[in-house]
């Protein structure tokens, strides 16, 4: 695949080690704010967003405008996701967004929605989240604890909402922290005056997150539509 990288910090570099390694191309790679670059859709197969928050919605609709399927895993810009369906859709293209590719991640979203299903009955018990990351990163809570509240919230009726810190009773609160060179641990406690339950996603690295873009393109490189990492985890466990 020839693959443009919108975005080349730590995640775009670890991005074009592994595309390389499975054998695809970096025809483009955009590495800050620029106002115009060259996207030749005859020359770009898919385009891997992995920037800053406010560029990720112009970079994603630029491409689809190029008929050009991307993988977004830029956090921060959500509010503007179902513009960017829209846009994708009236072009025929194809996209998919995840909050976390890292496979192992996508796992814990699974345990969590199951948790989450068993916890919703048993009252005595308060929720919360705690995601730490490096001290660069520019968003917070991160996009993965959002998705652990938001499955949360779906489950459990008894919850209306999160907050980051101070939340009221009937909503999630979610801490988030950094610390030097932490890529990413995500903690969900269910804690009540007998016991505690946890469950936590340690990353290691920044490997899983790469690797799982570099799947999720190889994926998406020749549909048309709007897909998830579900999508792309059932169709990696059929083969
Ligand atoms: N979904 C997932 O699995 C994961 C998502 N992420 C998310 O990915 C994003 C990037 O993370 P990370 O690589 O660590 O961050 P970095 O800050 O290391 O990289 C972002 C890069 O984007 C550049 N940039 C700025 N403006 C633009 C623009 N208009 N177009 C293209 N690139 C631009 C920045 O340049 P400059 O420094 O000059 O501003 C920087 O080099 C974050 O939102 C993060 O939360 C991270 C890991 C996993
Ligand atoms: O910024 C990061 O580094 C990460 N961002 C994503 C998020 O906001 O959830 C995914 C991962 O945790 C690393």
């Amino acid at each position: 695949m020839k693959i443009a990288l919108l975005g080349y910090g730590k995640m775009g570099k670890a991005i074009e080690e592994i595309a390389e390694k499975r054998g695809h191309k970096i025809v483009l790679k955009v590495e800050e704010d620029i106002e115009n670059y060259d996207l030749d859709n005859s020359k770009i197969d898919i385009a891997i967003d992995f920037s800053v928050p406010k560029a990720a919605f112009k970079n994603i609709t630029t491409c689809f405008k190029q008929g050009i399927p991307v993988v977004s895993g830029t956090t921060g810009w959500l509010d503007h996701y179902e513009k960017a369906k829209k846009v994708c859709e009236e072009n025929n293209t194809a996209f998919i967004y995840a909050s976390n590719f890292s496979l192992g991640v996508n796992v814990f979203f699974e345990l969590n929605q199951k948790l989450a299903n068993m916890m919703k009955g048993l009252e005595d018990y308060s929720v919360e989240i705690e995601e730490i990351h490096h001290v660069q990163k520019l968003d917070a809570p991160s996009g993965t604890a959002i998705t652990l509240a938001e499955q949360i919230i779906e489950k459990n009726p008894r919850v209306n909402g999160w907050q980051l810190d101070d939340a009221e009773k009937d909503e999630i609160p979610v801490y988030a922290k950094r610390v030097e060179d932490v890529p990413g641990t995500h903690t969900v406690t269910y804690d009540s005056e007998i016991d505690k339950i946890e469950i936590v996603h340690t990353a290691k690295s920044r490997q899983g997150f790469a690797l799982g873009a570099v799947v999720a393109a190889e994926y998406l490189k020749d549909k048309t539509g709007i897909f998830t990492m579900k999508d792309v985890l059932a169709d990696l466990f059929q083969n």
